[in-house]
């Protein structure tokens, strides 16, 4: 029987296909060098070179938004402090925690026990017990040498913000232990009590947005490895990266760009990724992150949605109090309160599916909150039903 995969493979009617190489449009392949991130990822560098001294380097902090490179910087200095580390014979360990795998304290100091070669449960040892392991193996010499050790704690925010500044107070507090934070807020280290902010004594190094022509210079190292050649229209990484630029500068963005037009073109058969392909990419990218919110949002505000989706079906206009009578015809039981539709409306408008717009309804007669829909109907009736 012949093989569906040797046929395509032999098939002399297919032009040269689309991709070389898919994996370094993958959001975790590191490059060999980040254009654009030279003065980043000196800084870094600067802070962390103490450590070839055997003396615990500065805690370093990174802000900007997602998609500015911070990640993949922070990872870039890790492989080359690793690599002369190993030539100088110095005991350096750089481990990377991402926060929203690892939410409390506990979680990520087991984790980094774990990594480090000590046993400890998930769950069932007091905080206590898992931070005096963690500590006696700064206390143990392996081969005469002193263990060095930095964490990268990306996405901080999250587990601040679930479990406090504990984790920082730890590890800041912790003999030859140097953190690398990694945020996209500016504002993070409101979350963080002075006591800790003092020890934590960290070099800031800000990532700003990219340019579209950095965007552009990013998506042209990917696409040489990525694509065959000849592939790409000419127009095809300007328009992914003015795109980029337009969204806050996201290199994730632009990657996500030109893969899924390179896909889209894959599936259709077609030698060359155009414009058109691009624009496609787009729409598909936005279709799948409205399914991803709303399948993800809590059920009191998927039912207020539905209660939007339904007003705005009926071409009616929707204000607060509307919406909170239509909300409760619906869900008489268990309804929440007047008041946190006001919340939901809110985190609602956050995450870019409705809008609110306040009115002034004439003298004397107040304004008016009045919300629209900001996504596609029928995607939202569809996302909404197959939950
Ligand atoms: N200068 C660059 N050169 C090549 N690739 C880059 C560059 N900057 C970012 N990238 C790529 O863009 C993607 C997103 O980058 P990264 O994950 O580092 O962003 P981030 O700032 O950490 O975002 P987030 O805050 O959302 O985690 C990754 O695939 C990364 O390899």
């Amino acid at each position: 029987m012949s093989n569906i995969f040797e046929d395509l493979e032999n098939d002399e009617t297919q032009g040269p296909t689309i991709f070389k190489d898919k994996r370094p449009l993958d959001h975790r392949w590191l490059p060999d060098k980040l254009v654009h991130r030279e003065e980043q990822i000196r800084q870094i560098a600067k802070n962390w070179i103490d450590v070839l001294s055997n003396v615990t380097p500065s805690n370093v902090t990174l802000y900007g938004k997602t998609g500015t490179g911070k990640t993949a910087a922070s990872k870039f200095a890790r492989e080359q402090l690793i690599d002369i580390a190993r030539k100088k014979n110095i005991f350096v360990k750089v481990e990377y925690i991402r926060c929203t795998d690892y939410t409390t304290e506990y979680q990520v100091i087991a984790e980094l026990c774990n990594k480090l070669g000590r046993d400890v449960p998930n769950r069932g040892w007091t905080k206590g017990e898992v931070v005096n392991t963690f500590r006696d193996i700064f206390k143990t010499n392996a081969f005469g040498k002193k263990l060095h050790l930095i964490v990268i704690l990306d996405e901080i925010d999250i587990l601040l913000d679930k479990d406090g500044d504990g984790i920082l107070y730890t590890l800041t507090r912790t003999e030859n232990v140097s953190v690398l934070c990694i945020s996209n807020y500016l504002d993070f280290k409101n979350l963080i009590k002075s006591r800790v902010t003092s020890s934590l004594n960290d070099k800031e190094i800000v990532f700003p947005p990219y340019g579209a022509d950095q965007l552009s210079d990013i998506l042209k190292e990917r696409a040489e490895l990525s694509f065959n050649e000849n592939v790409l229209e000419n127009d095809v990484i300007p328009l992914c990266s003015a795109m980029a630029a337009k969204e806050e500068g996201d290199a994730r963005y632009a990657l996500d760009l030109l893969k899924n037009a390179g896909e889209l073109a894959f599936d259709e058969d077609s030698e060359k990724v155009t414009n058109n392909h691009v624009k496609r990419a787009k729409d598909k990218i936005e279709h799948n992150k409205v399914i991803e919110i709303i399948s993800t949002l809590p059920l009191q505000q998927q039912r207020v949605l539905e209660s939007i989706l339904n007003l705005t079906k009926q071409k009616e206009e929707i204000t607060s109090g509307k919406l909170y009578e239509a909300y409760t015809d619906l869900y008489k039981k268990d309804a929440v309160t007047y008041r946190r539709i006001f919340d939901f409306i809110n985190e609602l408008e956050m995450l870019g599916i409705i809008s609110t717009n306040t009115i002034s309804r004439g003298r004397g007669k107040g304004r008016t909150n009045i919300i629209k829909l900001q996504c596609d109907e029928t995607l939202l009736e569809t996302t909404l039903f197959s939950i």
